[in-house]
């Protein structure tokens, strides 16, 4: 066992060598297995979480590492990987992880969100070159670094990326990500157990940590307790020179309802906006994602996802990964047909999505965390009214649909009182730099062609 333990990196560098392996499938794949223990002939190879995808390592790198541990060490193991929670049995465990990976390794991030296998465009060059600057003097440049920008665009992959880098830099640091509705679940928890253990408990997981990541913050407005909870925390931590970093659907200028006290907190720091990504980029992310998959298509089938999925990198994979899987399972090469055929559920280049008012309202709801049934209720408190006012001006510029139909739709409106609203957010978007913003942002949820 120490014979292997101590040349598991050599073995790894062996395999990423005589393989030809580039940086990126070397650090998404090698780089975080280790020696979990040896019974006799077999030896067991931790692979930290279930996302990485076993059975694909197994089948691509189980006889690449066997052959590389023959050479290296004289001795012919039998490999077999398994997950922590199979690791368990053996109590004497003791997992010698590669330098590289240690501290990455216990904590919850995804192996694969790194700053290697993140593609720099123009959409994303900012925040990217913010996160780096963070990841290397976390807590002493821009604190808290709040990333936004639409879904699927990169801001859960950017900000763990800097809990990779500094982990690898410096394992002993105490680095936590959550969502925010997890760390609410939690804040409820701590409440229902009604003792004041729980909140010790709560406190001293979030406020002794070196790095904390919460990720879509936009989801504690309106909930009391949690943003009583995330207050405190970030000054805390904020005062400690520990680094927080956020991430949300939207700047915090946009976040109206959210608490004065928690907005401008969100500001004290940087500000990062992630973009759509152009056409390069697509096409870069595409052929990053295939290196990585250790699969390759042809570049008329890439370039035919690129062109048709603009706004959601999430969707981008997607597309790719179902014609992966479809080749994998079909035994079958992806030609131009097989791909339109296959993603036409996903792209329909001649049917451009309808903007429809339905559309535009439940849109303009979602970016600002209300209901539909709120937007066409009689309540008239601004966080409400105004989301209403901008889907009557949105309605009215987006859809070809007559002033009586909006006031249907917004919950039986007459007439003059839809052409107040267009005039009132027309007047707000000519005259408010922000505000005009903030309607640019929410027309390109809407339509992002
Ligand atoms: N620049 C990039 N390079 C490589 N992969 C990327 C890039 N941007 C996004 N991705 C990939 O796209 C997928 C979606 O990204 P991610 O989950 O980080 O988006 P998000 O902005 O956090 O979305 P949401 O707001 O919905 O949570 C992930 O698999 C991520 O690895």
């Amino acid at each position: 066992m120490e014979l292997i333990l101590e040349k598991w990196e050599e073995i790894l560098r062996t395999v990423k060598e005589e393989h030809e392996l580039t940086d990126i499938s070397f650090n998404a794949w090698l780089k975080p297995l280790s020696v979990c223990n040896i019974e006799g002939s077999k030896l067991y190879i931790l692979v930290p979480s279930e996302q990485m995808g076993i059975n694909y390592i197994t089948k691509k790198y189980k006889l690449p590492i066997k052959v590389a541990i023959a050479e290296i060490t004289g001795i012919d193991y039998d490999l077999e990987f398994i997950l922590p929670e199979q690791a368990d049995r053996f109590k004497s465990f003791k997992s010698k992880t590669s330098s590289f990976s240690q501290g990455t390794e216990k904590s919850n991030l995804n192996p694969n969100y790194t700053f290697e296998s993140f593609v720099v465009g123009n959409n994303n060059k900012f925040a990217h070159a913010a996160s780096l600057a963070v990841a290397e003097s976390p807590g002493e440049v821009y604190n808290p670094l709040y990333i936004y920008g639409g879904p699927g665009l990169g801001k859960t992959h950017l900000m763990q990326s800097i809990g990779h880098f500094i982990l690898q830099q410096q394992p002993e640091k105490k680095v936590i990500y959550v969502t925010s509705e997890e760390f609410t679940n939690e804040v409820i928890d701590s409440i229902r157990n009604g003792n004041a253990s729980a909140m010790t408990k709560l406190r001293d997981k979030y406020r002794t940590v070196d790095v904390l990541m919460i990720d879509d913050v936009q989801f504690i407005i309106g909930k009391e307790s949690t943003q009583e909870e995330f207050f405190h925390t970030f000054n805390v931590l904020h005062s400690a020179r520990k680094q927080i970093i956020l991430s949300s659907d939207k700047p915090p200028k946009e976040m109206e309802t959210l608490e004065e006290r928690i907005r401008s907190r969100f500001e004290w720091g940087l500000l990062a906006d992630i973009g759509y990504p152009d056409y390069e980029t697509r096409m870069a992310i595409l052929r990053r994602k295939e290196e990585i998959d250790g699969f390759h298509l042809d570049d008329e089938v890439l370039d035919y996802i690129a062109i048709n999925i603009k706004s959601n990198i999430r969707e981008l994979e997607g597309a790719l990964n179902k014609l992966i899987a479809f080749s994998n399972l079909e035994d079958t090469v992806i030609t131009m047909d097989v791909a339109v055929r296959e993603l036409q559920n996903i792209i329909s280049p001649d049917k451009p999505k309808e903007i429809t008012p339905q559309l535009v309202i439940e849109i303009v709801a979602e970016h600002f965390n209300i209901s539909t049934d709120q937007m066409i209720s009689k309540n008239r408190s601004s966080e409400i009214a105004k989301p209403r006012q901008i889907a009557m001006y949105l309605c009215k510029n987006m859809t070809s649909a007559q002033l009586e139909t909006i006031g249907a739709l917004l919950g039986g409106r007459d007439h003059s009182t839809i052409i107040h609203g267009i005039k009132k957010i027309t007047e707000e978007y000519q005259n408010d730099e922000n505000f005009h913003h903030l309607i640019e942002t929410i027309k390109k949820k809407i339509n992002p062609n």
